[in-house]
């Protein structure tokens, strides 16, 4: 399709709606039970204010970053996202080569629908990798070394999934995997017996080589049971209002969160992320990066690699026009002052 009809992330959705079966539509779109948080994790955003900065001789912002001593040219993520294949053929490989152009972390999925062989191959921009814990610890235990073999980066424990949310909308929508679709490396659904503890935590940081993030984190009490714990870093994440309806948006939870860590670790957060200025105020809000979930799915259900690429560029360059406009050279110089009070 025709991508220079697409200037902002809704344009992208609006498009692949006529794109994608229904089924795979409302997999991608849809949230918990009532979707408040969905819905929430949009208008915490849009309640708050910036506070502009004029004439003070920025030019062109300096987006770049170090991470866990990776150094990233922006701090836009490609946040984990299964079943790419149900959005476009070439799934994975394509988000990987469309991450590779716009010089995004990817972090890939456990229920990637391309082995991670292939995707490294096709890959030019750091990998992390996504971390569902199953019922059996060997095959964890596998995987994740398979990862860390492969040259994935970090590892992102999913700790808010101890069951699927209430997905009604996703089960209306007719929700099921084509048997051509594979998740090579997860033996089926989750449905797990045997619930993830902080004793799983602090066996796979026995043994991981890489930095290990929880992803998932809502509260100050969680987040200093991570750091207790070994982590090496906390993504503040309702999954999208996807797991537990009513928990409150992402960026409502972020300065808590970030409050409590007091620096001892990077804090990341997705959810709800559509425009530079979210990312702007996730950063001021105590955010070092940010994921970005169902616009990169959108992008590849319309245009494969080049939507993911464009999804990410628009996001990139709408935050250099905001970091201009709010008198910001650098990331690290977006402070609580770029919001209004
Ligand atoms: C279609 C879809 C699939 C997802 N699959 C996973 C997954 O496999 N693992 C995971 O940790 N999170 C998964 N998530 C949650 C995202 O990583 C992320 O937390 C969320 O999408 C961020 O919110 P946003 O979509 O508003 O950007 C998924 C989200 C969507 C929309
Ligand atoms: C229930 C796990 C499936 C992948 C996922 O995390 C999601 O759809 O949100």
């Amino acid at each position: 399709m025709d991508l220079s009809e697409c200037l902002n992330l809704a344009d992208f959705e609006e498009r692949a709606v006529e794109r994608m079966s229904k089924m795979a539509y409302e997999y991608v779109a849809s949230g918990a039970a009532d979707e408040l948080t969905i819905r929430w994790n949009r208008q915490a955003f849009d309640a708050i204010k910036l506070n502009p900065t004029v004439l003070n001789g920025i030019g062109q912002p300096d987006t770049r970053l170090s991470l866990f001593g990776q150094e990233l040219s922006h701090p836009i993520l490609i946040a984990p996202t299964a079943y790419h294949k149900l959005m476009h053929p070439e799934g994975e490989l394509a988000t990987a080569r469309g991450a590779g152009a716009a010089a995004a972390v990817y972090v890939v999925s456990s229920f990637t629908t391309t082995p991670l062989a292939e995707i490294t191959r096709e890959a030019t921009q750091p990998l992390w990798f996504q971390l569902y814990v199953r019922d059996d610890r060997e095959l964890t235990k596998s995987l994740i070394q398979e990862a860390e073999d492969r040259g994935f980066r970090a590892l992102c424990i999913t700790v808010d999934t101890a069951v699927p949310g209430v997905r009604n909308r996703q089960e209306k929508g007719g929700f099921r995997l084509p048997d051509d679709v594979i998740t090579h490396h997860m033996p089926g659904p989750l449905d797990e017996k045997k619930p993830l503890t902080w004793k799983d935590i602090e066996w796979i940081n026995s043994f991981a080589r890489t930095p290990v993030l929880l992803k998932g984190i809502l509260n100050a009490s969680d987040a200093e049971k991570a750091i207790q714990s070994g982590a090496s870093g906390i993504i503040v994440s309702n999954h999208g209002g996807r797991n537990l309806d009513t928990v409150p948006a992402t960026i409502d939870a972020l300065p808590r969160v970030a409050d409590q860590v007091n620096q001892r670790v990077p804090v990341l957060m997705d959810g709800g992320i559509r425009r530079g200025t979210d990312v702007l105020k996730a950063i001021a809000l105590g955010a070092s990066a940010v994921l970005v979930g169902k616009p990169v799915c959108f992008g590849l259900a319309c245009a494969g690699a080049e939507g993911v690429t464009k999804v990410v560029e628009i996001l990139r360059t709408e935050l250099e026009i905001a970091m201009i406009l709010t008198g910001r050279a650098t990331i690290s110089g977006i402070d609580h002052s770029v919001i209004w009070k």
